[in-house]
Parts: structure tokens; C-alpha cells; sequence
């Protein structure tokens, strides 16, 4: 295979600076040999006129016309509410803006630019990176192995999480980007008349898949970064660093907006409810008025759904469960209601919204994140707790930045894109296959959940599939056809991950095994504490040195901490991150210190939710459920009614 690509790469003859640890972790879990050297404070940069408007009394016309360029938002201005606000301004209140949209990532570790400061990444030799789409096909799989345990809806409910958690700059993450680096029949646009944000996959010869319809070039757009965003502006000499559009709070952004005003676009209005469309009798999200630019639709028939995230459509699973949370608020606030009829539309909504918000993070926390992390390890690490009833935890940390680490969503969180399956099971009451969806197909083209009793077969199918295996294989839906949109083929989400990474500039996975507190490899050898024998073998066959291996491929060969889904070195970070989520955000559920608490009585009812639950309580057609609807219908965890399955109770409201 030729792995030779020419496109962007700067040539440099200095190794790479080691990267240097840059976040303050106060927890146990994190190595303590390191030297903090830095903590980023991102405050909020006024814009450079507001000193001299503030002084003068008359508004200045030319003054305000530069102002208006850009409308960075000014900081906010808080006070102690009892509800999160829609951009998660204000959870912090020494730092307001922590937390919120069109803001930098974290980062543990400087980044490794090619230049230092904004290119790719390059090799510490000065050449280039293995090609991203050779890695994807010579080092990752494509067979489908059916998990033992785990249902799909595990991993779906994994994207509703990164949906909350970020979204990078600049892209679509589903839909065609507007910047176009390669032309649509698949040809490389010459780096001269290409947008410097272009850093297009380039495909070898002889690829398996586009070799057959002489694609040379797999679109590719660079995220933005602090660069480009003239309101978190930064010194030309200091490396760039990407920014994400999310609330990084686990605040069900996806389903309320990450805005005041992007929220009132969502909203009813009344009875505290979310707007919706009813047809046949079910509640649907509200029609999106850029459907055309939002969806792939093959008909006018077809409907685009709005959504507090845009990526909403983008396949079915993700779509079924946006739904179910956007069901799961208007029946709570539907309840709520009935019990309290002096309640105005606004208190319904945050009431109902703070409920809808507690028991999500609550099945984050209790429910799906043991699955990954290991339940003994994230009690041992204060993720979690053994509580009893409405028992407080009381751990949030006004020190601790809540924001998504770069390694996190450009590396560990990606894992668990392996868990994808290419096929959508439509399974009956009896849990019967009978049929199943091309997920290709339906990219961006949610109609086909309205079709008959879809909404319904989709849902069981959800929670009664198996998962593909964590593991070194990609589904081909994703690995060759993704967004493919009638075309024969598509995108490869491997090699997309990896360049990626590279295009964020993270440090390599040498740099993270330190970090994480094991031995920096000097020799290929090093690794076989964590990794087998072949596999850096393989690795070996791939890069030039030890140093240049990329986090997001070498992760993928770390034997699984056990009772974990994840290597160690994913896990680390994993782990790094979900405190941050949790002990940084002052509305976490469990915390009994702020105005918003439980009281312990509601506490403990939110401590009732479950996934069954939501998708008993949302779903008309299912009646029955297993009660760990993350792992697949056996024994242990057998069909039972919806109906005897712990329900939370509106009337301690
Ligand atoms: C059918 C299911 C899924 C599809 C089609 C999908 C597809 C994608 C795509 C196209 C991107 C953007 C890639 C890029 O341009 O860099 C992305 C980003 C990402 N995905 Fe997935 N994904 C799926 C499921 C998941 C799951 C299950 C997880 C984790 C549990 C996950 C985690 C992430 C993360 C962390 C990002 C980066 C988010 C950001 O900060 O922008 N995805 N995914
Ligand atoms: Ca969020």
C-alpha cells in the first residue's frame, strides 16, 4: 500500500517538544509525580472597545458599528437561580462562562502541532504520519461480533452523551460541510485552491472500497479554533486550541438548547411543555425549518426534526432516543402539572426540565457509566457513591473547570464508536426480529422512524440487539459507507477519528501512558506491559518510532482493565473527565448545597429512574422491559411488565 501523501504536512527537522502536563487534577486517580505547570483560566475577553464605551455616557456611532464586529457575548451577570440556565453561564460563579458554548477544550497535555502551533500533526522525525485511511484499513477490522452482554441502547445512549457533552467548531458531524476539499466525484482540489481549513484524507491505491469508483479523496475539514473566533482571542505565538459549541455540562442540551433563544424556538409555551408536532396520535419533535440543508431527504414528504442539537437526525438510534428525553419532559411537566394547577408555564418547564435533567445524569452516572469505567472503580474514585434513599453527596468543587478535555472527545470518548451497528434491528413486542434497517440508508432521514409501528419495533430493537463488541473492528456502514447519500460509498469514521486527532494536534499515546502514570516507552517493547505482542507488531509496521504512535489507534490494542470496557489509558482519561463533569457542576443532582436541591424525599424518587423506564414511559408499544435495558434480555434480567418496574413519583413535587 502507498501510504505517501503530500497534502498539508509541514516538514520540520526538530523532534517535537515532550509535552508538558497542563491541567491541575486534584484527584486521587490522577499520577501525583507530575509538577503542575499551569491551569488554564479561560475568562471572558472583553471586546477591546468596552473600556471606552463604558466611560462615555453618549453612544459613539463609530464605536458601536466596530463593536457590533464581533457580537462576542458580554459576561454574564449572575445570581443564585434555581435553575441552570440554557447556556450554563453562571454554574460557576466565580468563573461564569465555565461551562459554556464556543469555548475552548481542556487539555492535559500541550498539544503537538506540527508546527508547533497550528498544523497537523507530523511525525517526531519531521515526516509524515501514517496515512489515516491506511491505518483504518490495516490496523482495524470490520467484523461484526455481537456483544455477549450489552444492547444497542448502550450504545446510543453514549451519543446522547456526547451530543450534551461537545461538538467541535466548524463541522456537521452528519451532513455535507459546506467547504469542500475533495470535489463530489471524489477528486483532491489542489492545495492552492483549496480553504486552508482542508485536510482531506487522501485514499491509497488500491483501497478495498473507493478504488472501485476512483475516489482519491475523503473530505475533511480542520475544526476551529481560537484563531479563527475573535471573541476567546490568543497570542499568535500560542498554540492553537479548538473550540467546542455545547454546554459541557451533562444538562440535556441536546434536548433544551444550548440558548435562551435557541430554547425559545423549542418551547410550547404552555402547560411548561416542549413543542411538539402530533400525528397518528404521537407527539414527534417540531418540523426543522432548514430541512433541505439539515436533512438528506429523497421526498418533500420526508421530515427534518429541530432539536436542541443539530446532529438530531442524524441516525436512527440517536434520533429514537432524542425523543424518548423529549417525550420523558412534556409527561413530567404533564404530571406536574396535574398536581399542581396554580403552577405557571415557567415553573412547569424548569421543574419538569430539572427532573428530566436529574434522572439522566442519574443513569449517566449509575446506570451507564459502571458499564464502562467499572463500578469498584468509580466508587473508589468518588464518581460515585453508596447512598442510601435521599442521602446528599455534597462534592462540587467551585475550583473544578467543567470543560470537555480534548483527549476525551477527540480520543477515549470515540472508542465506543466501535460498539456501532451497521444493521437496525425492528423487533416485535415477543422480541422477534422482524426485520432490520441499513443504517446507511438512513442517515439524516428520520421519516422512516414515523413509517408504521417503526417508532416502536425501533425501540425494542434498541434495547434488545447486542451491541458490536468493543473492540479493534468497525461496522463497514461506518468504516465505508458513512454519509454515503445514494452514493455507492462514503466516509470511514476511523479514519476520520484519526485524523482528527492529528487536527487537534493531541499528544501521542506514549505521552498519555506517562500521564496516566505508567512507563514512557523507549522501545517498542515497553508497551507489552499493557499491549500483546502482535499488536506492537503491528503498530511497529505502521509508525517510524514509538513516540509518533497515535493516541486513538494504540488505545484500541490496550488489554481492558477488568469489569471495564476500556484499556487502561482510556480509562484514565475516562476517569479524569467524569469527575470533572461531575464534581465541576454545581447543579449535579446528588449536591444538596445549592438553592435548586432535592429535597432528600425527591431525591430518592429521582434515584428511581432507569433506561427501561424511559423507554417504557415513552414508547406506547412497549409494555415490556427488562429491568438493565444496557444488557440484553437473560435470566438474570428478564422480561417483565413496564408496569412493575420503579417509576419516580410526581406528587413529592
Ligand atoms: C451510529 C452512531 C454514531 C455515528 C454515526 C457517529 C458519527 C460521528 C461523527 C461523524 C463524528 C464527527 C467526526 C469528526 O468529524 O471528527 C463523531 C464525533 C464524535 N463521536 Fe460519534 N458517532 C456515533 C456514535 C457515537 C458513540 C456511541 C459515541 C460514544 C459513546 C460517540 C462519540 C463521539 C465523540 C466523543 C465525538 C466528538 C464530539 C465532538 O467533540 O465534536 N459517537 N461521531
Ligand atoms: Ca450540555
Amino acid at each position: 500500500v502507498n501510504v505517501a501523501t503530500s497534502y498539508s504536512v509541514v516538514h520540520h527537522d526538530q523532534p517535537a517538544a515532550q509535552p508538558r502536563l497542563l491541567q491541575k487534577s486534584s484527584h486521587a486517580y490522577a499520577p501525583s509525580a507530575h509538577v503542575v505547570t499551569s491551569s488554564h483560566t479561560y475568562s471572558h475577553a472583553a471586546p477591546h472597545f468596552a473600556p471606552l464605551v463604558s466611560k462615555t455616557r453618549y453612544t459613539v456611532p463609530f464605536l458601536s458599528a466596530l463593536q457590533a464586529q464581533p457580537q462576542c457575548p458580554a459576561p454574564p451577570a449572575c445570581e443564585k437561580s434555581r435553575y441552570r440556565t440554557l447556556d450554563g453561564s453562571c454554574n460557576n460563579l466565580q468563573n461564569p462562562t465555565w461551562g459554556t458554548p464556543n469555548r475552548r477544550y481542556g487539555r492535559l497535555l500541550t498539544p503537538k502541532y506540527g508546527d508547533g502551533i497550528s498544523l497537523p500533526t507530523v511525525s517526531v522525525t519531521g515526516q509524515e504520519l501514517p496515512n489515516a485511511r491506511v491505518v483504518s484499513l490495516v490496523a482495524f477490522g470490520e467484523q461484526d461480533i455481537p456483544d455477549p452482554e450489552y444492547t444497542l441502547a448502550n450504545m446510543q445512549w453514549g451519543q446522547i452523551m456526547t451530543h450534551d457533552m461537545s461538538m467541535q467548531a466548524g463541522g456537521t458531524q452528519s451532513k455535507k460541510h459546506p467547504t469542500r476539499c475533495c470535489t463530489d466525484d471524489g477528486k483532491l482540489i489542489g492545495k492552492d485552491r483549496a480553504p486552508s481549513s482542508c485536510y482531506p484524507i487522501l485514499v491509497p491505491e488500491h483501497d478495498p472500497a473507493h478504488s472501485q469508483t476512483n475516489t482519491e479523496c475523503i473530505n475533511f475539514v480542520r475544526t476551529l479554533t481560537d484563531r479563527e473566533d475573535q471573541c476567546t482571542p490568543t497570542h499568535p505565538s500560542q498554540p492553537a486550541e479548538q473550540l467546542t459549541t455545547v454546554t459541557a455540562y451533562l444538562d440535556l442540551s441536546l434536548v433544551y438548547g444550548n440558548s435562551d433563544q435557541q430554547n425559545a424556538g423549542l418551547r410550547a409555551f404552555t402547560g411548561g411543555r416542549m413543542a411538539t408536532v402530533e400525528r397518528d396520535g404521537y407527539e414527534w419533535p417540531p418540523n426543522n425549518p432548514n430541512a433541505t440543508t439539515d436533512c438528506e431527504l429523497e421526498s418533500r414528504d420526508e421530515v427534518c426534526y429541530l432539536a436542541g442539537d443539530s446532529r438530531v437526525n442524524q441516525n436512527p438510534g440517536l434520533t429514537i432516543m432524542q425523543i424518548i428525553l423529549l417525550r420523558e419532559h412534556n409527561r413530567i411537566a404533564d404530571q406536574l402539572q396535574k398536581y399542581n394547577p396554580h403552577w405557571d408555564d415557567e415553573l412547569l418547564f424548569q421543574e419538569a426540565r430539572r427532573i428530566n435533567i436529574a434522572q439522566y445524569q442519574h443513569i449517566n452516572y449509575y446506570e451507564w457509566l459502571p458499564i464502562f469505567l467499572g463500578w469498584e472503580n468509580m466508587v473508589k474514585n468518588r464518581l460515585i457513591y453508596r447512598t442510601k434513599g435521599g442521602e446528599y453527596i455534597n462534592d462540587y468543587d467551585p475550583s473544578q473547570d467543567p470543560s470537555v478535555l480534548n483527549s476525551h472527545a477527540t480520543a477515549a470518548f470515540r472508542y465506543f464508536h466501535s460498539q456501532i451497528e451497521g444493521r437496525l434491528d425492528l423487533v416485535s413486542e415477543v422480541r422477534k426480529p422482524t426485520g432490520s434497517l441499513r443504517l446507511s440508508d438512513w442517515f439524516n432521514r428520520p421519516s422512516i422512524i414515523e413509517a408504521g409501528d417503526n417508532y416502536d419495533f425501533l425501540t425494542r430493537g434498541l434495547a434488545t440487539q447486542p451491541e458490536e463488541l468493543t473492540d479493534t473492528n468497525f461496522d463497514a456502514e461506518i468504516k465505508h459507507f458513512l454519509f454515503r447519500r445514494g452514493r455507492p460509498f462514503g466516509g470511514d469514521l476511523r479514519a476520520i477519528d484519526v485524523q482528527r486527532n492529528r487536527d487537534h494536534g493531541l499528544a501521542g499515546y506514549n505521552d498519555y501512558r506517562e500521564f496516566c502514570g505508567f512507563k514512557r516507552a523507549s522501545t517498542w517493547e515497553d508497551l507489552m506491559d499493557l499491549i500483546s505482542p502482535q499488536d506492537i507488531q503491528l503498530l511497529n509496521t505502521l509508525y517510524r518510532t514509538v513516540d509518533d504512535v497515535d493516541l486513538p489507534v494504540a488505545e484500541f490494542f490496550e488489554r481492558h482493565l477488568p469489569g471495564t470496557q476500556a484499556g487502561p489509558t482510556y480509562h484514565c482519561i475516562l476517569m479524569e473527565q467524569f469527575i470533572r463533569t461531575r464534581r465541576g457542576d454545581r447543579f449535579f443532582f446528588e449536591n444538596g448545597n445549592t438553592p435548586g436541591a432535592f429535597t432528600p424525599s425527591q431525591l430518592n424518587e429521582i434515584r428511581k429512574a432507569s433506561m427501561a423506564r424511559l423507554l417504557c414511559d415513552n414508547s406506547p408499544g412497549v409494555s415490556q422491559m427488562q429491568p438493565r435495558a444496557f444488557q440484553q434480555i437473560m435470566d438474570v434480567n428478564p422480561l417483565v411488565s413496564c408496569r412493575t418496574l420503579p417509576a419516580l413519583d410526581v406528587r413529592y413535587w
